[in-house]
């Protein structure tokens, strides 16, 4: 068990349509983005767990034996990830003394990890000594997939550890990805993960940290969008932080079915319209494309999941002729912006210069990033190798 060190990444995303009713059993089409969390997991010193979580200032250590105390009971189904109960959290929660701070979502990284340590390790009975630093490009909390990528490098790094999967090999400065078959299981357990920090996840953040590029979410079922066109998107961070957002669909279902369904077919549309471009694109597509994401936007206002940080951006772009919507949680966060072939590079140097004005941190992004992968240390940026080093 955990013979040698190993080094992995995975991507955030952006959901273009979705987010919200995606929990609900509609469609969502989401996107890998080219900004990382970055794990490395070694042997650590015997007899000590370490976990080193510099973006959320957490650095935390255990003895493996009061960790031993914690193992489930029953032997838990490696290759059939354990689906967390209320009572098994509270227990690491006390354990970890995290106290009730549920609005504390810096806690749930912590849960997470002892989540899935002690589940992937309940089958072998056998805890492993282990230090683990985590690094992210990914601002915490603002709508892109922090919270997945942290859940599929855990979840992969721990599988790994266990010798469940096996870690594909790495030439000097490459990475390498694991087969569909591992993938799988990485996020599978995941998804666990995801379930910690979140409560009620979808699994489409999960899913997209997993595969990377572009796929349609619904129910569970994934399906990759492997002929997208490439879309150029200008993402904007507003900096206000997402807390806890509540949306208005369960308080007023029968109001919001309607909306959750609109967004459905928004969806729907958007993933045909895409199709469509993949066999010749045209700027009609574009325009119907820009019409959806107006549509969306309301909706998710309408659904309060809105905030006025997202108002501004809609229209600090709409003034540039450019459409938005915001991404994620909303609440704050993150929105994107569709830039189309006709809109010329100052308008876009303008509206970027603008939203900055507003406080926001807003570039163009590349989109469509490989999902969870198996890094040589030469592979990374040397600022990266260096964070991850010094732990
Ligand atoms: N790099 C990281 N290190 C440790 N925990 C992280 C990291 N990134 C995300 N997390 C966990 O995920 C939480 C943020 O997830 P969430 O609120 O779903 O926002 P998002 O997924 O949109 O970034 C953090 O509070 C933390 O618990
Ligand atoms: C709101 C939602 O659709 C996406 C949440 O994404 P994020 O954690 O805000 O990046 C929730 C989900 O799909 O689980
Ligand atoms: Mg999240």
């Amino acid at each position: 068990m955990l013979a040698r060190e190993c080094i992995l990444s995975a991507p955030g995303k952006v959901i273009l349509h979705g987010e919200h009713a995606v929990v609900h059993g509609k469609v969502a089409l989401a996107v890998s983005l080219n900004l990382r969390t970055y794990l490395r997991i070694q042997p650590g010193a015997a007899g000590r767990v370490s976990i080193n979580m510099p973006n959320i200032d957490t650095f935390l250590s255990w003895d493996v034996s009061s960790l031993h105390a914690l193992l489930p009971a029953r032997r838990a189904d490696l290759q059939n990830a354990v689906e967390p109960d209320a009572a098994v959290v509270l227990k690491l929660r006390e354990y970890a003394g995290l106290g009730d701070g549920l609005a504390d979502t810096r806690s749930l990284a912590v849960l997470a990890f002892l989540y899935i340590y002690l589940f992937v390790f309940a089958e072998s009975r056998e805890l492993p000594s282990l230090t683990m630093a985590v690094w992210s490009e990914l601002p915490t909390g603002a709508g892109l997939g922090s919270s997945a990528a942290f859940s599929v490098c855990l979840s992969a790094a721990l599988l790994a550890s266990r010798g469940a999967i096996a870690c594909p090999a790495v030439e000097a400065a490459q990475t390498a990805r694991w087969s569909d078959e591992d993938l799988e299981l990485i996020n599978k357990w995941a998804f666990q993960g995801e379930k910690i920090i979140h409560g009620n996840p979808s699994g489409v953040d999960n899913a997209v940290g997993t595969w990377g590029g572009a796929l349609r979410y619904h129910s569970g079922k994934i399906k990759p969008l492997s002929s997208t066109p490439m879309l150029r998107i200008l993402l904007t961070n507003t900096r206000v932080l997402v807390a806890g957002v509540r949306d208005k669909i369960t308080k007023f279902p029968a109001i919001m079915n309607p909306v959750l369904e609109s967004i459905d077919a928004i969806s729907c549309e958007c993933e045909r319209t895409l199709m469509e471009m993949a066999r010749g694109p045209e700027i009609q597509h574009y325009r119907v494309l820009e019409e959806l994401i107006d549509i969306n936007q309301h909706h998710l206002n309408v659904m309060g999941v809105g905030h006025p940080s997202l108002d501004r951006l809609c229209q600090v772009s709409l003034a540039h002729g450019l459409h938005s919507k915001l991404t994620g949680a909303g609440g704050g966060g993150c929105g994107i912006t569709l830039l189309t072939p006709d809109t010329d590079s100052s308008v876009v140097e303008r509206s970027i210069q603008e939203l900055k004005d507003c406080g926001y941190d807003c570039w163009e992004t590349s989109i469509g990033a490989p999902g969870v992968l198996h890094h040589s240390p030469s592979s990374l940026t040397e600022d990266v190798l260096k964070i991850l080093n010094s732990y």
